[in-house]
């Protein structure tokens, strides 16, 4: 396989690069020994070096150095800045994962020397548990190769797709953002049951594997939603009475919206 013998490296362990080393090294992709993270804020360092036993530093040139791919895992308004102070130690031999949300394989390539393979990725924080849902973009210098191993490293968290670059800000309004649209909906379920009764524990169990049962159901019987839907809802049943609150209160709407309003954040995070 590709990523035989390969080091792994992480500029920025913050929650993103922190969520995607543990995700990775629990898969076994990467033996820890094989990982390399750096970051300015030590205590995060720390926390990887101690609970996964990744190689830890405050200097990204000791990242670069070390690593055969690196995944740039700061915020997109600071990327230039660090692909700036790494730059001139990355040769065609290495490849660069930019998981930044918005920023563009050109701008991203137009920062570097000539040349570089760079590919871009928009993960979701559910890597921790092995769930991401992640998509990936290939840059002009980037290999078959390269796509193959950035598949093979975000499935290895989760499911990866390769789309082509114009859709990545759709990804990002729909999974990259997602599991921060469905945390306050399992809480608000919670509230619900706890409203009538129920200990707050119990009802966020119910709650989360409700949510974790429905998506399994979508995935695995490849059936349409709708149809789902019309499985749980009895003619004058429980169901339906539900579901005509949330329609009142506009959840389809409201979930459309904050998708494409997130896309538009994330286009705004291109210019
Ligand atoms: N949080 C999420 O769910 C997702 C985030 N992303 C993307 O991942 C990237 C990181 O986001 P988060 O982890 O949420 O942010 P974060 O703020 O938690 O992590 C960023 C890390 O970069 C570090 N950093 C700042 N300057 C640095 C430098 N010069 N050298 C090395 N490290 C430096 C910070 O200390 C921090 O630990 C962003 O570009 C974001 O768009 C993508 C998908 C999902
Ligand atoms: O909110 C953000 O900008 C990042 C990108 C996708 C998820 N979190």
């Amino acid at each position: 396989m590709s990523l035989e013998g390969k080091k792994l490296g992480f500029i920025g362990t913050g929650k993103m690069g922190s969520a995607l080393i543990k995700g990775i090294c629990d898969a076994g992709l990467f033996a820890p020994s094989n990982v390399y993270a750096s970051d300015l804020y030590e205590p995060s360092l720390d926390e990887l070096k101690q609970n996964v036993g990744v190689n830890v530093s405050t200097d990204n040139a000791a990242t670069v150095i070390n690593s055969d791919i690196i995944v740039l895992a700061v915020k997109p308004q600071i990327l230039k800045k660090v692909i700036a102070s790494i730059k001139d130690d990355i040769d065609s031999d290495k490849l660069i994962i930019s998981i930044a949300a918005g920023v563009k394989l050109a701008d991203i390539e137009s920062e570097f020397n000539e040349g570089t393979r760079v590919i871009r990725v928009m993960p979701n924080i559910a890597a921790t548990v092995a769930e991401a849902a992640s998509a990936i973009t290939q840059g002009s210098n980037a290999s078959k190769e390269d796509a193959e191993d950035a598949l093979a490293i975000f499935s290895s968290v989760g499911s990866a797709i390769q789309v082509p670059e114009n859709l990545m800000d759709a990804v990002t309004g729909l999974s990259g953002s997602g599991p921060a649209y469905i945390f306050p909906v399992i809480e608000a379920m919670a509230d619900g049951a706890v409203y009538e009764g129920l200990d707050r524990k119990s009802a966020l169990v119910l709650a989360a594997q409700t949510v974790l049962g429905a998506a399994k159901m979508a995935l695995e019987t490849e059936t349409h939603p709708g149809e789902l839907k019309d499985m749980v809802t009895s003619p004058a049943g429980t169901t339906i009475r539900g579901i005509k609150v949330l329609e009142e209160y506009g959840i389809r709407s409201a979930f459309m919206q904050a998708v494409i309003e997130s896309s538009n954040r994330s286009k705004e995070l291109g210019k």
